[in-house]
């Protein structure tokens, strides 16, 4: 399958590694200096201590990316619109369009600036960057599809590219759940540049992160989602799948990028206002995370 993948930080470079290595075909639209990494050697995968350099195409102007079967789109949030716009050439009326983004609604918004349909996807992996097409996982792997007419078959080709894959109706309530998790861990590990292990190990570090849950239970139910009763426990789980992993949000503030905490505890503090269901927990790390962008932007100068 004639595979493209926009924006080739962590979550589209392991993708694209893993469906390049199960002999689809893959174009990454790139950042300059990512393109000639990943045209000089390829997309270098490192897992359980062993790299695995795997070649695919790169581009950095979006005007030459081919056709395509199929797009995962794995921009930041913040950056859905002007990605997304860039886009066009390489769609057609057939064209499956999966967002592989955190945060509830980087589909739809995406579908809007297409006029296409999107598929949105849950993604439970830990994967970093560790230099320019060189991406390192930490756990962690599988994703949930939104339903659609090829949302079945897509899950298979991605399941046979060792990209563990289930299609589920109720994808709010799933998009919901994964906006849970990323609210208990993102903020904390960010700011504390903390991998999730130690971080759940550190006194009082477990009830801060249930106080963060609780609050996203209260506001999905007031906004007509019902999470499972197991919400907490699920949460707590991800520590053990992904112990070393610090969150995408630690990885935006280490590199002094701005970082998605609108669409993840922000999202929540604005539904809760919507719904009158406070959440001053997640108000703060919104705060302490937007304080922590600019203090680390002047850092860098
Ligand atoms: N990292 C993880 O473990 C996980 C991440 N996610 C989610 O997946 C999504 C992607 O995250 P992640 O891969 O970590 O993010 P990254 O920041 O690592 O990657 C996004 C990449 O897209 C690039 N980009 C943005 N706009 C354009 C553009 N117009 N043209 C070309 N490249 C562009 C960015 O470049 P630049 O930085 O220069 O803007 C960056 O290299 C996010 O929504 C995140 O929350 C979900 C699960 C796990
Ligand atoms: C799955 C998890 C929590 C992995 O770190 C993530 O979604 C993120 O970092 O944004």
């Amino acid at each position: 399958m004639r595979v493209a993948i926009i924006g080739a930080g962590a979550v589209g470079c392991y993708m694209g590694s893993l469906l390049a290595m199960a002999g689809h075909t893959v174009t990454l639209l790139a950042r300059p200096v990512q393109c000639d990494a990943i045209q000089k050697r390829g997309l270098i995968l490192e897992r359980a201590g062993k790299q695995t350099q795997v070649a695919v195409q790169a581009i950095s102007h979006a005007s030459t990316l081919p056709s395509v079967d199929l797009v995962l789109f794995c921009v930041k949030s913040a950056d859905t619109e002007e990605a997304g716009l860039l886009m066009a050439p390489c769609l057609q009326a057939s064209t499956v369009v999966l967002s592989l983004q955190n945060g509830i609604d980087n589909a739809q918004r995406l579908a809007c600036v297409l006029g296409h349909d999107v598929v949105p996807v849950a993604v439970y992996v830990a994967v970093d960057i560790v230099a320019p097409g060189h991406v390192a996982h930490h756990g962690g792997g599988r994703v949930i599809l939104g339903p659609s007419a090829e949302s079945a078959a897509i899950a298979e080709l991605l399941t046979q590219a060792a990209i563990p894959a289930t299609v589920e109706p109720d994808i709010m309530a799933i998009l919901w759940e994964k906006l849970v998790v990323n609210c208990a861990y993102n903020a904390l590990s960010a700011l504390t540049q903390t991998a999730y292990a130690p971080m759940v190990a550190t006194p009082g570090a477990q009830e801060v992160m249930a106080q963060l849950v609780a609050e996203c239970v209260a506001v999905a139910a007031a906004c007509g989602v019902f999470l499972p009763s197991t919400m907490l426990q699920k949460v707590q789980n991800i520590a053990q799948l992904m112990p070393s992993q610090m969150s995408s949000t630690a990885q935006d503030l280490r590199r002094g990028k701005p970082t998605e905490i609108d669409y993840l505890n922000g999202y929540v503090v604005r539904k809760g206002q919507d719904v009158s269901v406070p959440t001053p927990v997640n108000l703060a790390m919104q705060v302490a995370v937007k304080l922590a962008e600019k203090s680390h932007c002047l850092l860098r100068g």
